[in-house]
């Protein structure tokens, strides 16, 4: 795969394919450093609420299963990178093998240390699920950063995130992604995922989720 480039911003640089699996893609450099800075910057000074999650058709809080912080966006600058994120999706598709055609989202989510967010799957898994969830189908996750820094930007440990694969090929399901700054992960809404537990530093990330206006009651099919 060659190296792509963005077009949604007047800035051009590289990405540059880390890894695929079948139901898994990640992508570094999709934004850079210094935008990565401005997101996490705008981040801190936006109000913020424990985030929820949908359980049985009703959102909840359960620090038990999810604790991190859900921050509220300016519209316009959500629409950005929203924007961003779905030309990448459209630019890609055949990879994706995806009829997917609007991105729900995008939410910009921190993890304080000892937050986490326990295994689930990004779709609807009770009737009573609303239909936005049955229509997911790609989970965009953009990390804003990651263990490393540089000055601009802070550093976090722990904080992975788990994908399980259900390739059958692989020998190892278990796909461990350490976020680093720019990173864009992708992969199929139905798999099972986790965040472990921040050990130190804040972690913050951007999540978006491609979705199909013709989609199933339940959230299995792609
Ligand atoms: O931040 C991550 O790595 C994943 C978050 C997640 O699973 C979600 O927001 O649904
Ligand atoms: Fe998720």
């Amino acid at each position: 795969m060659p190296p792509h480039e963005t077009y949604a911003t007047g800035r051009r640089h590289t990405m540059q394919p880390q890894f695929r699996t079948q139901n898994i893609a990640s992508t570094r450099g999709f934004l850079s450093v210094a935008e990565c800075a401005d997101v996490i910057r705008a981040m801190a000074q936006a109000p913020r609420e424990p985030a929820q999650i949908v359980r049985a058709g009703e959102s909840i809080l359960d620090e038990s299963l999810r604790l991190c912080f859900d921050h509220h966006f300016p519209e316009d600058f959500k629409r950005r990178i929203g924007a961003r994120m779905t030309s990448y999706f459209v630019d890609h598709r055949a990879e994706f093998d995806s009829e997917a055609d609007y991105l729900y989202g995008p939410y910009f989510m921190s993890y304080e240390k000892g937050s986490y967010f326990r295994a689930h799957r990004d779709v609807a898994n009770h009737k009573d699920d609303p239909p936005r969830l049955a229509a997911h189908r790609w989970s965009l996750l953009l990390y804003l950063n990651g263990r490393d820094g540089s000055e601009a930007l802070p550093t976090f440990d722990g904080g992975a995130l788990t994908v399980y694969e259900t390739d059958p090929g692989l020998r190892d399901r278990r796909v461990v992604v350490v976020p680093e700054p720019g990173l864009l992960l992708l992969f199929r809404s139905s798999l099972m995922h986790e965040v472990a537990a921040v050990r130190d530093g804040t972690r913050y990330a951007v999540a978006g989720w491609m979705s199909s206006a013709d989609s199933p009651a339940l959230g299995g099919p792609r």
